[in-house]
């Protein structure tokens, strides 16, 4: 066998402690994200304790990347805007990029510390529920607005994905038979509307805000299901004032319209079942009404 020469062992040395390093940063990284270490301790971790080599030496991108919700995309993003290069290790940070850090880390822990507040849009046809709700997407992303499925066809400029899941009777029964509903039922004696339940599970957990805009057959199985949702009720200024919405949206035939206005006043008089009402009077001042009602804490 040939004998080793002092470089070689150095080497060697070398390389076993290189290997033993990245064993150990992916040990961090594990840590991480099956949440058995939070990645704020790791950060601390790396700045306070100088034995902590594998927390030193694990890169900023490594480190977020590990948190599960986080992407690639997501975590280029943020190092961005935190202004961290892509191949800086937490130990190699500078004072102001670890302040940046750990504020983005320290944000994030208290975030999913609190469950998301679901709130329920309820209220007759044509009182302005979409249009609170579109205002709400725009104005407030932070907050999940709920796609139903529905079996009514799509009406001109509405998209599927984001209007509605637009699906037929059949892939409707097949959702009903998987469970995936939250709530469901038949809308205005006409076609089925559903509210999927994944995406407002997870939003919660997160700590997401969600906003369901649904009838009140389905707000009744909401408070059912989910007895800590809010639900609030979107009033008309006037009746009057109602009629003309809808016969000003024009995208009902006067026998729907009929239809509707009849579901409109049993709706109307089921108003004392929610937790508050709000009367959609200007767009922008009952959105806002809605959002200081989904922040709230609740009791
Ligand atoms: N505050 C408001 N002032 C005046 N018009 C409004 C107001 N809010 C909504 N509208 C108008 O009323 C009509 C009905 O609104 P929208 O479609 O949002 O009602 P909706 O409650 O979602 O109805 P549906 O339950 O039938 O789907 C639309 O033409 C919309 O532009
Ligand atoms: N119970 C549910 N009702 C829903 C859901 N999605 C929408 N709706 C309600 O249906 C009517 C009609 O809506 P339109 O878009 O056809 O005008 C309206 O009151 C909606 O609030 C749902 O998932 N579940």
């Amino acid at each position: 066998m040939p004998r080793m020469t002092p470089p070689d062992v150095d080497r060697a040395a070398a390389s076993r402690a290189a290997v033993a390093a990245r064993r150990a940063r992916a040990e961090v990284k594990r840590a991480i994200a099956t949440r058995a270490r939070s990645p704020l301790e790791v950060a601390e971790k790396a700045w306070n304790d100088p034995a902590a080599t594998a927390e030193a030496s694990l890169r900023v991108r490594e480190l977020l990347s590990s948190i599960p919700t986080l992407g690639p995309t997501r975590t280029a993003r943020i190092m961005e805007r935190l202004g961290i290069a892509e191949s800086k290790r937490l130990g190699g940070l500078g004072v102001r990029q670890r302040v940046r850090l750990r504020n983005f880390l320290e944000a994030r822990e208290d975030r999913s510390a609190r469950r998301g507040n679901l709130l329920v849009l309820a209220g007759p046809t044509a009182v302005g529920k979409g249009t609170v709700s579109a205002h709400i997407r725009e104005y407030h992303p932070d907050v999940l607005l709920s796609i139903s499925a529905t079996t009514r066809p799509p009406r001109p400029g509405e998209e599927h994905g984001r209007h509605y899941y637009f699906v037929s009777d059949e892939e409707f029964d097949r959702m009903l038979e998987r469970h995936e509903f939250l709530e469901w039922a038949t809308v205005h004696n006409a076609y089925r509307y559903g509210t999927p339940r994944p995406p407002i599970d997870a939003a919660l957990d997160s700590g997401r805000d969600v906003l369901l805009e649904i009838d009140l057959q389905g707000a009744r199985q909401v408070r059912q299901a989910m007895p800590q949702a809010q639900l609030v009720f979107l009033l008309p200024p006037s009746w009057e004032e109602l009629v003309r919405r809808l016969i000003g949206r024009g995208t009902e035939t006067s026998e729907e319209q009929a239809r509707r206005l009849e579901t409109a006043k049993i709706e109307l008089a089921a108003q004392d079942e929610f937790d508050y009402r709000v009367v959609n009077d200007e767009v922008g001042r009952a959105a806002q009404e809605v959002v200081d009602l989904l922040a709230a804490p609740r009791d």
